[in-house]
């Protein structure tokens, strides 16, 4: 039990930290399942893989993957899809069988079904052994809103205000940014085997300092990561603002 705490430098340090610690599983796993999330804080991490794999020093020809979430109604072709974005940032660009390289379907025509579908399909390769996780300004991961039952796995989700109103920079106009997503439930998300949690800039302070001193409550779901035998934080300055570091590059409770 309990989480670890990784002090990075600034945006490049954190990813370059996280990079190690996928590039330390793919060692240990060639086959290991991958857990991962869209978002501007992971880009840099997906950049750092790229490298290491141009330089021919990884392969992904044997994992499999499974992202976090998906927009409900979007189709894979939209350069909104997190389909897109992860073949942009990562997939297009590295040796993986795509056909290993899960995201849930926006455009189920029974989300439900799709739902427990993609939870079949996680259980199916043996479960994530490692999951990349961004962290939203209220607490949320994937896209598990204050509330979420922690016990609950994938399914349908209405997205709040204010994730609509982060997200809307990549949409032209408000009506664009969509209403609602399929994301890994808490309980999905909590059954990886570790997690590795990223933060970036001052926005997210607030959110690391909740998640580190705070309780562990419903209504703030990243704090269910207290209760994971292996999550690792990893922020960088900015984001640590809120933090009592005394000088240490690491802390554990
Ligand atoms: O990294 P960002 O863009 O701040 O997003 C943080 C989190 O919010 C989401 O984008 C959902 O709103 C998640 O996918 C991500 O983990």
């Amino acid at each position: 039990m309990g989480m670890k705490l990784i002090a990075a430098a600034d945006y490049q340090d954190m990813s370059q930290k996280a990079a190690s610690i996928f590039l330390k599983q793919m060692e240990q796993k060639k086959q290991s399942v991958l857990g991962l999330a869209t978002g501007g804080t992971v880009k840099g991490v997906y950049s750092e893989l790229v490298d290491v794999f141009i330089e021919g020093e990884i392969s992904f020809a044997e994992a499999a993957s499974f992202n976090l979430d998906e927009y409900f109604g979007m189709k894979k072709e939209d350069p909104n899809s997190y389909f897109s974005y992860m073949q942009e940032q990562f997939f297009s660009k590295t040796d993986f069988a795509l056909e290993r390289n899960h995201i849930p379907d926006g455009t189920a025509a029974d989300p439900m079904e799709e739902c427990s579908r993609y939870d079949r399909l996680i259980e199916q390769a043996g479960g994530v052994d490692l999951q990349l996780l961004g962290i939203g300004e209220n607490g949320h991961i994937g896209f598990n809103e204050p509330g979420t039952p922690f016990e609950i796995g994938t399914h349908l989700v209405r997205l709040t205000e204010s994730t609509r109103q982060a997200n809307a920079r990549y949409f032209e106009t408000m009506a664009q940014v969509p209403k609602e997503a399929i994301t890994m439930g808490i309980g999905t998300i909590m059954k990886s085997r570790k997690i590795v949690l990223l933060a970036s800039g001052v926005k997210k302070a607030g959110a690391i300092e909740q998640l580190w001193y705070g309780e562990v409550t419903e209504d703030f779901p990243a704090s269910v990561l207290k209760q994971h035998p292996d999550a690792t934080i990893i922020a960088d300055k900015e984001a640590l603002s809120g933090i009592r570091m005394d000088g240490k590059g690491e802390l554990h409770q």
